[in-house]
């Protein structure tokens, strides 16, 4: 069984890529990293920095998350991420994204012993 680390890194890790301008970077990436069976994810991020920064997050001071528990962490500096959006076109099993490159601060919720990101909350 994936452990929620795993699955976090699964659906949100991506330190040695970046779209550049690849259009189609999200609809790759959402199908190769499972996000695309039974439903099209509707919204996902991919984070362009090594594990280690990411992991580094959950040392930051507490934040609510957007589901009301204590345990979310912002990171202290911006971050190279991209969201992926499905578009209005997008038929399953056909899921098409939109791919954005940003560079945003995250909000990550972590849990466990060790205490690692399991959730990404949001970017800001
Ligand atoms: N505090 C917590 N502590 C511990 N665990 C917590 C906590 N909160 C939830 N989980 C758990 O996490 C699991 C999970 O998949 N939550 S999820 O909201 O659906 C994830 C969102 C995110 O993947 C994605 N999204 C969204 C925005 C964006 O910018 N970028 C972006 O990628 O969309 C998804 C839906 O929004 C679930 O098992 C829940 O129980």
């Amino acid at each position: 069984k994936e452990s929620r680390a795993k699955k976090f890194q699964r659906q949100h890790m991506d330190p040695d890529g970046y779209p550049s301008n690849n259009s189609n970077y999200c609809n790759q990436m959402m199908r190769r990293r499972h996000m695309t069976e039974g439903r099209c994810k509707p919204v996902n991020t991919f984070i362009h920095e090594p594990l280690v920064d990411v992991q580094a997050i959950c040392l930051q001071g507490n934040i609510t998350c957007k589901n009301g528990q204590p345990n979310c962490h912002k990171s202290s500096s911006s971050m190279k991420i991209t969201d992926c959006r499905v578009t209005s076109g997008s038929k399953y099993p056909n899921c098409a994204y939109r791919t954005s490159q940003k560079e945003r601060h995250i909000i990550v919720a972590c849990e466990g012993n060790p205490y690692v990101p399991v959730h990404f909350d949001a970017s800001i």
